[in-house]
């Protein structure tokens, strides 16, 4: 069996996206993806959104070119098939699911763990689905991980959906709107460089709210505790972006981390399973260079090592400013590439600037 991804190198329509990809040449690729889950290639139509001068090719056959449609890509409605768009924020990639006319996802964690896989599927850290606002919000963001666990919030996702939606939406000028997502507003705002500039709120301090069981200072925050993993006493900071994050600079025994080094694949699920984090978490492994600049590497809870994670960045910071290592505006390494994080005195919220790109339009068969 077999499923075959129509794969779009340039957006299908150029006005409100000659932006995202103007370095690219405008091309149409099929490929052809294994998967034991899916159906025959038969039953898979060409769904790229075609205009004149554009051949598509499949493994079977040589289409002709269809006569110009302004229809968008995104547009089509076929049943069984699913019209997607990839993006990644700093390599950090997703899988973008028009769901606007529904507040069901189009799709079940199962379908999102096989579509996420790759080898097997599209391959990605996860599905987004951009859906109608609740309580007054524009939008409401949901995200299933590539485990098809669902998360709270996702810092790189919200960048592609805020472009996901400019693609989609005329917002007659508007560059900011709010989303509604599982920790709560969330607004993005896409600057003039094309980057995306999100308010991220506050994050959350109080150890049973991050959450987590590690015995909590006055002020109820897990700042510097004492946590035991593969031999090692790691000093851990934690703090929730909507979603839990354990962020550690060092170990008992190591003044600094040499994140290089680090065996992720090793260490990273016995942070993430580990019985001080009931709801699992985040794991991000942070070298200081100065007060204002940071790297890091990340261990994502429900999707393993990840090229960024946008919430990590955020609570690096925060942990950095709280173990007073460094000021309340960094440059964070991850790597993918670098974000920008203030996290703001005067109301409390951290801000997180950083791009957002289109990979390949595509249609699967579900
Ligand atoms: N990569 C994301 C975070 C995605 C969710 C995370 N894996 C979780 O389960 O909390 C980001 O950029 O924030």
């Amino acid at each position: 069996m077999a499923i075959a991804a129509a794969i779009r190198l340039l957006p299908p329509t150029a006005v409100s996206r000659r932006s995202l990809s103007s370095s690219c040449s405008p091309s149409f690729v099929f490929l052809r993806l294994s998967s034991s889950s899916f159906q025959q290639p038969s039953t898979v139509k060409a769904t790229a959104g075609q205009r004149p001068g554009f051949s598509v090719f499949s493994s079977m056959s040589i289409q002709t070119p269809e006569k110009s449609s302004t229809a968008s890509f995104l547009d089509r409605k076929e049943s069984g098939i699913l019209h997607f768009v990839k993006y990644h924020g700093l390599g950090n990639d997703f899988i973008l699911v028009d769901n606007r006319d529904s507040s069901e996802p189009k799709i079940t964690p199962e379908q999102a763990v096989k579509l996420c896989d790759r080898n097997f599927g599209i391959g990605a850290d996860g599905v987004i689905f951009a859906m109608p606002g609740i309580n007054g919000t524009d939008y409401t963001m949901r995200i299933f991980n590539s485990d098809g666990s669902e998360p709270e919030m996702c810092g790189n996702g919200v960048r592609c959906f805020a472009r996901f939606i400019a693609e989609l939406e005329n917002l007659n000028g508007r560059q900011s709107f709010t989303v509604h997502t599982g920790a709560g507003l969330i607004i993005p705002e896409i600057q003039e460089d094309g980057k995306v500039r999100v308010d991220m709120g506050e994050p959350i301090l109080k150890a049973s709210d991050v959450p987590t069981k590690l015995p909590p200072n006055n002020d109820q925050s897990v700042v510097k505790a004492k946590l035991d993993v593969d031999g090692l006493t790691w000093n851990v900071t934690c703090v929730s972006m909507g979603n839990p994050h354990c962020v550690t600079f060092d170990t008992e025994s190591s003044k600094d981390l040499q994140v290089d080094g680090l065996n992720l694949a090793e260490i990273g699920p016995k942070f993430e399973h580990h019985v001080m984090f009931p709801a699992r978490t985040n794991t991000e492994f942070v070298q200081v260079f100065s007060p204002s600049h940071l790297k890091m590497r990340v261990w994502e809870r429900g999707a393993g090592a990840t090229l960024a994670c946008g919430t990590g960045a955020c609570a690096v910071v925060v942990a950095a400013v709280l173990e007073g290592r460094a000021e309340r505006s960094c440059t964070v390494d991850l790597p993918g590439g670098p974000l920008d994080i203030e996290w703001r005195e005067a109301d409390n919220h951290v801000y997180m600037t950083g791009p957002a790109e289109v990979v390949f339009y595509g249609s699967v068969p579900l």
